[in-house]
């Protein structure tokens, strides 16, 4: 018996039987755990009952797996992890996936991982949600890629294509459920996902380094688990949510033109002052935690029943 399925049997005891054929996985980023309120004939499973699983230690990350109907009628089985793992955190990459694993051993053909963001792109706003349509990894280029070591299951592929690993499928269905619920066009937007392993933030040059690149927004996690789940063969939506912009501008890192300026007694230029920190992290999640879980419970109520 392999590890996952070792962690399924233990999920198939704690777990009454309508809720063991979930069909969406949702994972939460920092501070959205309240995603999955809503859910009905909810079961928690704390992480430490299950083999294989490591405990979140984020704030804003709960340890625990929930199971549960999700959307309008009457709903679509879910599982949602309360809180995800990152490298930064000292798990390993396997761990990290870990869960995703699991959930497609249990069957689980479509996931949703949601996080908590930077914006590199300045038209995005505090707030907004991005559907992430590519990302760019620089550890998964660079020798820290959750595929790297021998293959976990022989039937699945050796070099995997990301070029679809973002399901148009569900990106067009985020649209449609932001429509059916009048959510304003800006509060949506859609773009490429950069993975940092954290846990510093960035320097605003590696800021305009990233964005250079191509990215519109920074994080600390969900690459690996859209790897992971790629390779489990699942549809994949990824909804990034901004809760702060990253410091970019050039030219401001120049005291001398400051120095001068006070010798001479003239007036200086405004100095670059905001530093980001978890806690706003954690607060925008807050306020726009309802407008995610809106959106998502329409995705579900939404989704085709043949995926
Ligand atoms: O990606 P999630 O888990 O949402 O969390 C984000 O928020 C934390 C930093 O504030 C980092 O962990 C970053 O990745
Ligand atoms: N950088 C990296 N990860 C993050 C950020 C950020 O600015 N905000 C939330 N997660």
């Amino acid at each position: 018996m392999s590890d996952t399925e070792a962690t399924v049997q233990v999920l198939r005891e704690l777990v009454p039987e309508e809720l063991q054929a979930p069909r969406v996985a949702i994972i939460c980023g920092s501070g959205l755990s309240g995603l999955v309120a809503s859910l009905r004939h909810s079961v928690l499973v704390s992480y430490d009952k299950l083999p294989g699983f490591v405990q979140s230690t984020v704030p804003g990350h709960k340890s625990s797996l929930a199971f549960g109907f999700m959307g309008s009628g009457a709903g679509v089985p879910v599982v949602a992890m309360l809180g995800r793992f990152h490298p930064y955190e000292g798990h390993k990459l396997s761990s990290v996936v870990y869960p995703v694993r699991v959930m497609a051993n249990m069957g689980v053909k479509n996931i949703i991982i949601t996080n908590a963001a930077g914006a590199l792109n300045p038209n995005l706003s505090v707030g907004t949600i991005v559907v992430v349509h590519d990302h760019i990894a620089l550890p998964n280029l660079t020798g820290m890629n959750p595929l790297l070591g021998p293959q976990t299951n022989p039937s699945l592929p050796r070099f995997l294509p990301l070029s679809d690993a973002y399901s148009r499928m569900l990106r067009k269905l985020v649209f449609r459920a932001a429509r059916d619920l009048s959510i304003e066009r800006d509060a949506l937007a859609e773009g490429t996902y950069a993975w940092v392993s954290g846990p510093t933030y960035e320097t605003p040059a590696e800021g305009r380094f990233l964005r250079a690149a191509g990215a519109d927004v920074v994080g600390m996690s969900t690459v690996p688990e859209v790897v992971a789940a790629r390779e489990e063969n699942m549809n994949v939506l990824v909804l990034s949510l901004v809760t702060n912009a990253v410091v970019i501008p050039l030219g401001y890192e120049s005291v001398r033109d400051e120095f001068e300026a006070e010798i001479a007694g003239t007036s200086t230029k405004a100095v670059v002052d905001e530093v980001v920190s978890h806690e706003e992290v954690l607060a925008i999640g807050k306020i726009k935690g309802d407008l995610m879980k809106s959106l998502v419970e329409k995705i579900l109520d939404l989704l085709p029943t043949d995926v």
